[in-house]
């Protein structure tokens, strides 16, 4: 757990950068800090491992008061992440990775066969490793920040924008990569963005900022999107904050039913019942004879589920098992209801 306790930050020209902050940041859980610009983000992140340090008030990790430790030791307990992984360029990626182990006081071997491994866990192809890191799509580059800084096994990992500077695309399978690692490592992760969509998708619990350093509300995604604390943070959240919210609920409580003939559109399945597409059965509608089905796991969200019923022909949406086989369809109207419940339900738990 990291703890801040009234911590207030002022730099030598007069800035506030952070005020009164109180804060907990639960352990083996993301916490992700956002807000405008200048809000004081990265100087609350980076106070955490002393990189700056606090004008008053305490920050303690894991119960310890930080000021009272060993800024190096601190350190490697604490690995940082910024947004262009910050990569030794004249290093092979290997031995970027293997350089915390050989600073741990590991033989050259067994760094490099620890930096292989780590390798593999952020999903790189063994011979990425023999590249520079120039020779690197950002993406790539990314996870090898990333590897190299669970290179310490740290229990604490400060992450400062560090899916920044990559395409959408790439940016939500970093997303995805970070969410598969944390269930399996469970580290305590701060992590600072500016995008809304990725605090609601990464954060356990998610810290709004506003400029001058205060912290205007701290809560659990769903919390935060169903009860903003005020408007500030609402505008912040945007307008579409509904479908975000629609966002964390999966379709696994949504009742399914058979798939029915719909009007004059049927559902049409290969050998292994994995749905193909929604064939038309009105011989002058050939210009759309055939319309393409997305279907979806018990894992998606409602929101993929709403969007999917808005683009099908017949409002119905194909459910499928994890092999693509074709269980039952859901309605829009289920979909609907379904979508109205979770909004009541977050404002009640709220
Ligand atoms: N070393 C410094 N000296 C003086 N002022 C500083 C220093 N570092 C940051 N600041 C100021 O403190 C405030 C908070 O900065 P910080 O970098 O923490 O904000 P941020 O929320 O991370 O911003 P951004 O989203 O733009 O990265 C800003 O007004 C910034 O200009």
């Amino acid at each position: 757990m990291i703890q801040f306790d009234a911590v207030h930050k002022r730099f030598p020209n007069g800035t506030t950068a952070v005020h009164d902050l109180s804060l907990e940041m639960p352990e083996g859980g993301v916490t992700v800090l956002v807000g405008s610009s200048g809000c004081g983000k990265t100087t609350t992140l980076r106070m955490v491992n002393r990189m700056v340090e606090p004008t008053s008030g305490t920050i303690r990790v894991g119960g310890k008061d930080v000021t009272r430790q060993d800024a190096a030791e601190l350190r490697r307990s604490i690995r940082y992440v910024i947004q262009q992984a910050g990569l030794f360029p004249h290093r092979t990626v290997l031995d970027n990775i293997a350089t915390v182990p050989l600073l741990l006081g590991f033989s050259r071997r067994k760094a490099r066969a620890r930096a292989a491994e780590l390798l593999e866990t952020v999903g790189l192809a063994a011979d990425a490793g023999k590249r520079y890191p120039h020779q690197l799509s950002g993406g790539q580059q990314q996870r090898v920040g990333v590897a190299r800084a669970l290179a310490a096994d740290p229990p604490v990992l400060l992450m400062d924008e560090p899916f920044g500077a990559v395409d959408p695309v790439v940016r939500t399978q970093l997303q995805d990569e970070l969410l598969r690692l944390q269930k399996e490592l469970s580290k305590t992760i701060v992590f600072v963005t500016h995008d809304v969509d990725e605090a609601v998708r990464l954060g356990d619990q998610i810290a709004i900022f506003r400029t001058g350093g205060h912290l205007v509300q701290c809560a659990p995604p769903a919390e935060l999107l169903a009860r903003p604390a005020d408007d500030f943070v609402a505008d912040f959240l945007g307008a579409e904050r509904g479908l975000k919210l629609l966002s964390l609920r999966t379709l696994a409580d949504v009742p399914q039913g058979p798939a029915p003939e719909a009007g004059n559109w049927s559902l049409v399945l290969d050998a292994a019942n994995k749905p193909l597409y929604w064939a038309s059965k009105d011989a002058k509608d050939t210009k759309a004879a055939e319309l393409p089905v997305r279907p979806l796991k018990d894992t998606d969200s409602l929101l993929s589920a709403l969007n999917e019923s808005i683009a099908s022909p017949t409002g119905l949406i194909a459910r499928v098992d994890a092999e693509g086989a074709l269980t039952g369809v859901t309605s829009r109207d289920d979909i609907h209801a379904h979508a109205g419940q979770a909004h009541t339900e977050a404002r009640v738990a709220a």
